[in-house]
C-alpha cells in the first residue's frame, strides 16, 4: 500500500482478527472484506496472494475437513479468479509438503514423506493438492502461478493461542515458568502445561524465520519470472530443546 498498490484483504477471521489490520482501516488504498474463499469471490485484481488456511497445527487440526476445503475448493476459487482476471496468483504452500522428511535440509526437488492419513494430513495433503492444482491451472489454463513453501514463521501479532512453538515458549517465559521436557506426569497433573513443554525428546529440528523476511520473500517471488516451488525459510535449523543448531549454506 505504501508503494501505491490498492490492497483488498479477504478474511473469514477464523484465525485472523480485525485488530491485526485496524491501523490500515481508513487508508485510501486499503479495503477489508469479510469473505470465506471456500465461496467464489468476484473482484478485479492483478495479483492474488492466496494465504488463506489456518497454519498452526492445533488450528488446522481443529476442523480438518474445513482445512481441506480451504486448501482445495478455496485454491480452485483463487486460481479461477486469476484465470478470469488474467492475473498472477501466489500460493502459500508449506514445508509440511515434505512431511516427516528423510532428507535434511529439503531441496525443492524432494518429493516428501507424508502420511496421507496421519493427524497432520488435512494440512500436508491439502497444501500438496493446492500445488498440484496450481500447476494444472498453469498448464491447462495458462494461469501464471508462484508457489512459496513457507517454513515455521513467527513475529508480531501472532495469536496468543497460536500453538506454535515460538509463541508457546514466549508465553511460558512471560509467566516465569520453566520450559520443561514433556513428562506424562506433568501433563496429567496440570493440563495448562500441555502447550508449554518441549514435545517428545526435543531433538526434532526446525528453522524459524521472522515474518517481515517472509513478506519480503513473497513479494520478490511474486515479481520474479520463476514459476517452480521455492522454499522460504531460514538456513539455520535448531533442535527444539535449544541444544544444537545446524547451518546449511543455501
Ligand atoms: O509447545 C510446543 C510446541 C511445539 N513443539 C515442537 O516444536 C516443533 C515445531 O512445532 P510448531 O507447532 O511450531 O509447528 P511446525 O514446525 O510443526 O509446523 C509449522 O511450520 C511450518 C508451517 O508451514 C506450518 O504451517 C506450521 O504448522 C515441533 O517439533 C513440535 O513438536 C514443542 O516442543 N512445544
Amino acid at each position: 500500500m505504501l508503494e501505491g498498490h490498492e490492497v483488498i484483504v479477504a478474511d473469514n477471521f477464523f484465525t485472523g482478527s480485525k485488530r491485526n489490520v485496524e491501523h490500515w482501516i481508513g487508508h485510501e488504498n486499503f479495503e477489508l472484506i469479510h469473505h470465506d474463499i471456500v465461496n467464489p469471490l468476484f473482484i478485479e485484481v492483478d495479483e492474488i496472494y492466496h494465504l488463506a488456511s489456518p497454519a498452526s497445527p492445533p488450528h488446522y487440526m481443529y476442523n480438518p475437513v474445513k482445512t481441506i476445503k480451504t486448501n482445495t475448493v478455496g485454491t480452485i476459487n483463487m486460481l479461477g479468479l486469476a484465470k478470469r482476471v488474467g492475473g498472477r496468483v501466489l500460493i502459500a504452500s508449506t514445508s509440511e509438503v515434505y512431511g516427516d522428511p528423510e532428507v535434511h535440509p529439503q531441496p525443492e526437488t524432494y518429493w516428501g514423506h507424508v502420511n496421507p492419513i496421519g493427524p497432520r494430513a488435512c494440512y500436508d495433503e491439502g497444501k500438496r493438492v493446492a500445488e498440484t492444482l496450481s500447476y494444472a491451472y498453469a498448464k491447462q489454463e495458462r494461469v501464471s502461478v508462484r508457489v512459496a513453501r513457507i517454513f515455521n514463521t513467527y513475529g508480531p501479532r501472532m495469536h496468543m493461542n497460536d500453538g506454535r512453538v515460538v509463541s508457546n515458549f514466549i508465553l511460558q517465559a512471560l509467566r516465569n515458568e520453566t520450559i520443561t521436557l514433556q513428562k506424562s506426569t506433568i501433563v496429567r497433573r496440570n493440563p495448562r502445561f500441555i502447550n508449554n513443554v518441549v514435545y517428545g525428546h526435543g531433538k526434532q529440528t526446525r528453522s524459524f524465520q521472522y515474518v517481515s523476511d517472509l513478506v519480503d520473500g513473497l513479494i520478490l517471488l511474486m515479481a520474479s519470472n520463476y514459476s517452480q516451488p521455492v522454499n522460504i525459510g531460514n538456513p539455520i535449523e535448531h533442535t527444539i530443546d535449544g541444544k544444537s543448531a545446524i547451518i546449511f549454506s543455501d
